[in-house]
């Protein structure tokens, strides 16, 4: 099932699908069926009632929104262990795209624009080899308490630049540059209290670690793909034409993909997922082996776990897909526009982590908890924006799968 949110980006997803991917699909003879969401949450709905048994992968062209309501609608069902071992797939069709230039850059392919890395996700789709990927448990003292996660929790400057810069979505990944030019000339302090976890404190992960061969499975098609993309083997995919019960289904004709528009269900509010064995209530101190942050004056706050935070912030230069590790930065008050500036433009090549910055500071953990205590402010997961107040977040090692080598 390819879900593309029509909107995304520059409004371009779809005609990205049909100009770059569905001939891509067609020659590895996948079949496929497309769904364009109608508004937010939709995904989320319909993942959470989909027949999961009927489909070998959920792949979205968007931004990295629409797969963190497909990760959380997954993770919102009864049988959520075995649904998000579903493969999941991603098409940059954004204006971020930080999962795909994450998962191009795992692949060990260099810097590209963000046309070819449609064209490159596009061939790691065709692949069709899955890894294990870290999902985050985000716990939040109000809202919905339990969020899924699977790129970063960010406060302070980072997450004021993603939400003030969607206004600028026309000029696609260049918005965040210029997010953080406009910010950066109204720079502000955010105090709160930050604590965290070493990655080298905490336990593994007590889930068995599966062999690589059990990592590493190839996706069931139809047929063998061919040894490469020939204009000689283009044939039309066969596309599948399931009926979904639980869904009122109208089928109408779009450039000759077959587009199903689908009736969703209420929400459903029960916590579920894996328990979160390293966090103790947020109206309790943070366990003894956890580091408190002296500071309380903060520029930014950023737990990322992937390498990437859009297609030009390399963010995370050390992270896999699947290393347990959520990769924690933060700025402290007291660093210069200049310096700031100098950071951003560092984290665009990767070497931020080396210019020996005083006020930027590293650490490799397993959990954290924030508790701002500015009364004003933003907090992302994922890029979208969560009700501000204190949160505390957890790693799960390789508890989803991806396509992604
Ligand atoms: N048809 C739709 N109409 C309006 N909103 C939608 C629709 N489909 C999905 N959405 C919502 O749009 C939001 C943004 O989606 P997404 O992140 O995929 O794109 P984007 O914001 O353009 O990308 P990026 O985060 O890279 O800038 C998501 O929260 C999603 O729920």
């Amino acid at each position: 099932m390819i879900l593309v949110n029509p909107h995304s980006g520059k409004g371009q997803a779809l005609g990205l699908f049909t100009s770059h991917i569905q001939r891509m699909l067609n020659e590895t003879r996948m079949s496929y069926t497309l769904v364009i969401t109608e508004r937010q949450n939709h995904a989320r709905e319909m993942v959470r009632e989909v027949d999961l048994s009927q489909w070998d992968a959920l792949v979205i062209i968007s931004g990295d929104g629409l797969l963190f309501e497909v990760v959380n609608g997954l993770m919102e069902r009864e049988d959520w262990e075995e649904a998000i071992q579903t493969p999941l797939g991603i098409l940059p069709g954004g204006s971020g795209n930080a999962l795909a230039a994450s998962i191009h850059h795992y692949s060990g392919a260099q810097p590209v624009s963000s046309e070819e890395l449609l064209v490159s996700c596009g061939f790691l789709l065709c692949k069709g080899l899955v890894s294990h990927m870290d999902l985050v448990s985000v716990h939040l003292s109000t809202g919905p308490t339990r969020l899924f996660s699977f790129l970063s929790v960010a406060w302070g400057f980072v997450a004021d630049v993603d939400i003030e810069s969607e206004k600028y979505r026309c000029v696609g990944a260049a918005r965040f540059t210029l997010g953080t030019l406009v910010r950066l000339a109204s720079l502000r302090v955010y105090r709160g209290r930050l604590a965290y976890l070493p990655a080298d404190e905490a336990e593994e992960d007590d889930r068995p670690v599966r062999s690589s061969s059990e990592r590493e499975k190839e996706l069931p098609r139809n047929q063998p793909p061919p040894p490469s993309f020939r204009p000689s083997d283009l044939r039309r995919a066969s596309v599948d034409s399931f009926c979904l019960n639980s869904f009122r289904n109208s089928c109408n004709s779009n450039n000759g993909i077959r587009v199903k528009k689908l009736e969703t269900v209420p929400p459903n509010a029960t916590q579920k997922g894996p328990p979160d064995s390293l966090l103790v209530p947020l109206d309790q101190p943070v366990p003894s082996n956890w580091v408190v942050v002296p500071e309380e004056d903060f520029v930014l706050m950023l737990a990322v776990y992937q390498s990437h935070l859009s297609e030009d912030l390399y963010a995370a230069p050390e992270a896999t897909l699947n290393d347990g590790v959520i990769h924690l930065l933060y700025v402290r008050a007291g660093i210069s526009r200049a310096a700031l500036l100098r950071l951003f433009l560092a984290m665009g090549k990767g070497t931020h982590l080396d210019n020996n910055c005083p006020h930027l500071v590293y650490a490799r953990v397993r959990a954290l908890r924030l508790e701002p205590f500015s009364p004003k402010g933003v907090i992302t997961v994922d890029g979208e924006v969560v009700e501000y107040g204190p949160l505390q977040a957890q790693v799960h090692k390789g508890l989803a799968k991806l396509i992604a080598r």
